[in-house]
């Protein structure tokens, strides 16, 4: 199916013709991305992908398995630089300035085994000079984390909860979660999800991949859906919903299957 085939009718979907997200005080986006390509050893994972998203939006990236979510998370966090097209964050194209302003949660475990709670915090304190060890110490305590166990022995749910608190206690502008909530139990999902929005900040935007669409439904209020490395929808969460009839969950199987 072409991604033109799956577009709403004019109105509030026309929105997911272009990839932009709308302000939601009528400002400047912060991440503009223009015919963004990537090939890893001459194979596309991203097809000339075109995306606005402005400040003060919890946005949530979908689509199937190797459809191109991390490829993109990875180029927005300066991870990957080796692309076509062009990225901005807030101005700048993704490098050392960029890398102040986004605080990247990667798929992957990236703490030493024998840090502690107590020591990660410390350890993201002297990396960061936006980061806010009140903050980390107040969501370890919300997320229920021991304070006496290293990384090598706490449980996956339980790392991943650390790993989310150390990256959304940074101040940063952009936020980019890939899978935050993946490893969690049904009920401790919800309580990841409330803490990652805790206190959000609307001068930043926060965007995160995931398939568990029906658990971050009610966080986010705008959605990206990617097939094969090209956009299919994105928008507003109410827009796209109101367009198609469905929740998002419905509208992703819809579209997927
Ligand atoms: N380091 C790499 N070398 C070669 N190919 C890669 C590499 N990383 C990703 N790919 C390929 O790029 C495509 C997109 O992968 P990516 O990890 O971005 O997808 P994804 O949407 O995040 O998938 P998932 O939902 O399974 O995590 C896939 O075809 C994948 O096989």
């Amino acid at each position: 199916m072409s991604p033109t085939a799956t577009m709403p009718p004019p109105g509030p979907g026309a929105l997911a013709r272009t990839g932009q997200i709308p302000a939601l005080d009528g400002g400047e986006p912060l991440v503009v991305v223009d015919s963004l390509t990537k090939t890893y050893r001459g194979r596309p994972a991203l097809s000339g992908l075109s995306l606005s998203l402005p400040p003060g939006r919890v946005v949530g990236l979908m689509g199937a398995n190797g459809c191109g979510k991390t490829t993109l998370l990875k180029i927005l966090a300066g991870v990957l630089a080796d692309y076509e097209g062009s990225v901005s964050i807030a101005g700048h194209r993704p490098g050392p300035r960029t890398k102040e302003l986004v605080s990247f949660l990667p798929d992957a475990s990236f703490l030493a085994p024998n840090l502690t709670t107590g020591r990660a915090v410390a350890l993201f304190a002297r990396l960061f000079a936006d980061f806010d060890p009140g903050k980390a110490t107040r969501l370890i305590e919300f997320f229920g984390l021991p304070s006496d166990r290293c990384v090598k022995e706490m449980s996956k749910g339980m790392g991943e909860k650390l790993r989310v608190a150390l990256a959304m206690s940074r101040r940063a502008r952009v936020y980019l979660l890939d899978e935050p909530i993946s490893g969690v139990d049904p009920a401790a999902r919800q309580v990841l999800l409330d803490g990652i929005v805790e206190d959000f900040d609307p001068s930043c935007l926060l965007v995160m991949s995931t398939h568990l669409i029906s658990d971050v439904e009610p966080v986010i209020d705008s959605a990206v859906f990617i097939k094969d490395g090209a956009l299919l929808l994105a928008g507003d969460a109410d827009d796209l919903r109101q367009a198609h009839g469905m929740s998002l969950d419905a509208l992703f199987r819809k579209e997927y299957r």
